[in-house]
């Protein structure tokens, strides 16, 4: 658009609010500054404003009060102080970008539109009176999101509110400067999508707040359902609504949601940095973000190698040839089922009456109270109480029955050596505890047997301690040999679950199981089923204060681990959102846990939103990257041109070293930041980077990677989940690395991580999964 009228009336207007920001801003910065003074003063002359005296209780308690309010206006001003930073900072971003929207709306019963202008945040004139920008996230600012010119409604608190949309207009407001300024008409697309898109990838993930889509704007403003379950193709936004939808959330239940009763399961640590910026730059703070993997270390602790979700992905990628694969693969996939599920909760009501193992309590070697006295016990109450109720009656009376335990303890000789070996200060202890209890007599023959009774009892309680801490965290239960017990002898399920469903492999996955257990090796799919039953027992560690879980990729989820997750957030809603075509884990193959979710959590205040527009590529690597999938005629590129993907077929593996380097070459000097270089397994990508290393700055990507790094990198598939590159270079993607069926989705998630290029490298013959017919969508090179 040309410098004309408008361009130059809104610049005039943007020039308007800025000034007004930047007045805002001086007003603050001297309230914030003489704020400070008061801060440093307060703090300096703390003392001076109490009153200190402890001499008698009454004084130490007028003391206490002096020194508890002196602290609160300390607090008070500290409050004031960060709250207006954080103003200063927000405001600071909206002086250099104040709006990216207007919109023109003529409600019912009005003469005249009004216009609105959208930003990060609201902002008002000096009085108060007028916004000068709304929040992207106010009731009105739907309409923006929502329509094209026309007819055009919003909620409100007060009902739905009717009219005309006359004017939609986009800007790009860089440094307080309009550099591009966009009017969406009837027909044409979104300009400023188009923009945006066309851009380079970032080792952060950016806010989409400009241009968020009708339909990703659903899943943002969603607030009637109980469980929100979003299908959406590769890059079609499903992280960016989701994380766009927290900050809704939080401005739409400011002061009753904060931040950290909000928490996001993610793939991997290196997304969780990925995207950590989209919410401050918002100007909100983040969620709690987690991988499930980490929840499962916290809660199992280090009693086992605790195998993760990768490692077993490598060995379902490459230990076809061993021994115990096939078991492996059956295990994984019955593990994750309901049916294990059920079987577990049978197990349990059969444990209720029987068959339950404890350990010993023991101390300095010897029993204090046996495995089978537990065992006694627990089964001597009502056997109508759940299983965890018991236990915790279990627990108080071992406690009871170790302080008694205690006190005959402390009649032992060892005891007495050890408190004769104490030092004066735990006798001066002792002296002054008894005179508390009033018990010395000064001067009598007694009062040394009382201090050394009562050194006695401290010292065996320092001992007893651990023990306590023990019973308390219900150490007592042998969770992992009740687990075992289980896959101990194969015929024990359909004994006491009569019509368990098992899988015709159940004798060699509990042949399998019992080996790992055996050697403390606790598996990926054995961990989930393992904790549920340890927290059944146990009572369920429910995470009561969180209100919203966000489970992003959660077609990696196995329907075992959306029960766990449900019943570990009882007050929560859930937004659940996945790709079934990335479902790339064994135990998904099959049987994923996303489609599973509307029968475990029942349909009532539930809703499913399709997104089918892909983003993330350009419309030639959507058209070849949907071919791979079934169902992919359902999902719509959007329309930026870009090259064709190309592929490479080469002869010999010496020669696709050069030429890769050669590609990446290329595509940095076409200015690309962000390459990937993606393989099949970690294996494959650490031997590559060790080829590559020596003529390119290439990172390589495992597992432990905690951050997401611009530049050049070599990355297995499975570990570019969720993340995006400017280009893409399937290493090889020929039919030795990509041939079984359950490839197919590997290959599909790493080629559509890909921007603005994709290219394809293969030795020998090209991987099936990619039909002759679909080969005519890729421009094929010759070599040489
Ligand atoms: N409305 C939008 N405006 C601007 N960019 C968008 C929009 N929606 C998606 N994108 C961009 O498309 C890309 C893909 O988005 P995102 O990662 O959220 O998709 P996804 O569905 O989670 O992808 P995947 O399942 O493949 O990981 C990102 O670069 C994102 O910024």
């Amino acid at each position: 658009m040309s410098m004309d009228k408008s361009w130059l009336e809104e610049q005039r207007r943007v020039d308007f609010v800025i000034d007004e920001i930047g007045k805002r801003m001086d007003h603050l910065q001297q309230a914030a500054d003489k704020n400070r003074t008061d801060i440093v003063s307060i703090r300096k002359n703390f003392w001076d404003n109490v009153t200190v005296n402890f001499d008698d209780p009454l004084e130490a308690i007028e003391t206490a009060a002096s020194i508890k309010q002196q602290a609160e206006v300390l607090s008070e001003s500290e409050r004031v102080y960060q709250h207006n930073q954080k103003q200063l900072v927000a405001l600071e971003k909206l002086r250099r970008s104040p709006y990216f929207g207007r919109i023109d709306f003529l409600e019912k019963g009005f003469k005249k539109a009004e216009s609105i202008y959208l930003g990060v945040a609201s902002f008002l004139d000096e009085d108060q009176l007028e916004f000068l920008v709304y929040d992207w996230r106010a009731p009105i600012s739907s309409i923006y999101y929502d329509y094209l010119p026309g007819p055009a409604s919003y909620d409100t608190p007060g009902g739905t509110a009717r009219g005309t949309l006359e004017l939609k207009r986009q800007y790009i407001i860089r440094d307080g400067q309009i550099q591009s300024l966009f009017d969406t008409g009837v027909t044409i697309g979104d300009q400023l999508l188009q923009e945006v898109l066309g851009k380079q990838s970032d080792a952060q993930m950016k806010s989409i707040v400009a241009t968020i889509q009708k339909e990703q704007n659903q899943i943002i403003r969603n607030e009637r359902s109980e469980l929100l379950i979003v299908q959406g193709s590769a890059g079609s936004g499903k992280t960016s609504a989701a994380l766009q939808r927290v900050a809704y959330l939080l401005y739409r239940y400011r002061g009753k949601l904060l931040a950290d009763q909000i928490v996001l399961f993610s793939p991997n640590p290196m997304f969780n940095s990925y995207i950590s910026t989209v919410l401050p730059e918002l100007g909100e703070e983040n969620m709690q973000q987690t991988t499930f993997q980490e929840y499962l270390e916290r809660r199992l602790g280090s009693a086992f190698s605790l195998e993760d979700p990768f490692t077993q992905m490598e060995f379902v990628l490459t230990a076809m040839d061993m021994p115990g694969y096939v078991a492996r693969i059956a295990g994984i996939q019955y593990k994750a089922s309901l049916d294990f599920l059920q079987t577990i909760e049978d197990y349990i009501a059969f444990l209720g009456k029987e068959g339950l193992l404890f350990k010993e309590i023991l101390f300095q070697g010897e029993v204090l109270i046996s495995a089978e006295q537990i065992r006694k016990q627990f089964y001597a109450y009502d056997t109508n109480l759940p299983i965890s109720n018991r236990m915790a009656l279990l627990a108080t009376a071992l406690i009871k029955q170790l302080k008694e335990l205690a006190r005959d303890e402390a009649e032992k000789a060892w005891v007495e050596d050890e408190v004769e070996l104490l030092g004066n200060e735990a006798y001066r202890w002792a002296y002054k505890e008894l005179r508390k209890k009033k018990q010395y007599d000064e001067g009598t023959f007694d009062d040394f047997e009382s201090e050394k009774a009562l050194l006695s009892e401290r010292v065996v309680e320092k001992h007893f301690k651990p023990l306590y801490e023990c019973v308390k965290s219900f150490q007592f239960i042998d969770a992992i040999g009740i687990y075992q017990q289980l896959f101990a002898h194969p015929e024990f399920v359909s004994e006491i679950a009569v019509g368990a469903k098992l899988p015709e492999s159940w004798a060699s996955i509990c042949k399998h199981t019992m080996e790992r257990l055996a050697q403390k090796e606790l598996l990926y799919e054995d961990a989930t089923p393992y904790l549920y039953l340890k927290e059944r027992l146990e009572g369920f560690h429910t995470k009561n204060t969180i209100r919203h879980v966000f489970i992003d990729e959660a077609q990696d989820y196995s329907p075992f681990q959306f029960a766990f997750i449900k019943r570990l957030f009882p007050r929560s809603k859930m937004t659940v959102l996945g790709d079934w075509n990335q479902a790339i884990f064994a135990h998904t193959a099959e049987n994923s846990g996303f489609k599973a979710l509307p029968a475990l959590f029942g349909t009532d205040r539930m809703e499913q939103i399709l997104l089918s527009q892909s983003y993330r590529s350009t419309k030639p690597i959507v058209e070849f990257t949907r071919e791979l999938v079934e169902g992919g005629e359902m999902i719509e590129p959007f329309q930026r041109e870009g090259g064709k993907p190309t592929l490479l077929k080469l002869e010999m593996m010496d020669e696709l070293e050069q030429k890769v380097v050669e590609r990446v070459m290329g595509l940095q000097s076409s200015g690309y930041g962000t390459i990937a270089v993606i393989c099949k397994t970690a294996n494959e990508s650490l031997e590559v980077y060790e080829r590559l290393k020596s003529n390119l700055p290439v990172l390589l990507v495992d597992k432990e990677t905690i951050s997401f790094e611009k530049g050049i990198v070599v990355i297995p598939a499975y570990l570019a989940k969720g993340v995006e590159f400017d280009a893409v270079i399937i290493y090889n993607a020929s039919t030795t690395q990509y041939s079984r069926e359950s490839e197919r989705k590997l290959l599909y998630t790493a080629c559509t991580r890909a921007m603005h290029e994709l290219h394809l490298f293969c030795v020998g013959q090209l991987t099936p999964l990619i039909p002759i017919e679909v080969v005519g969508t890729l421009l094929v090179e010759v070599e040489g």
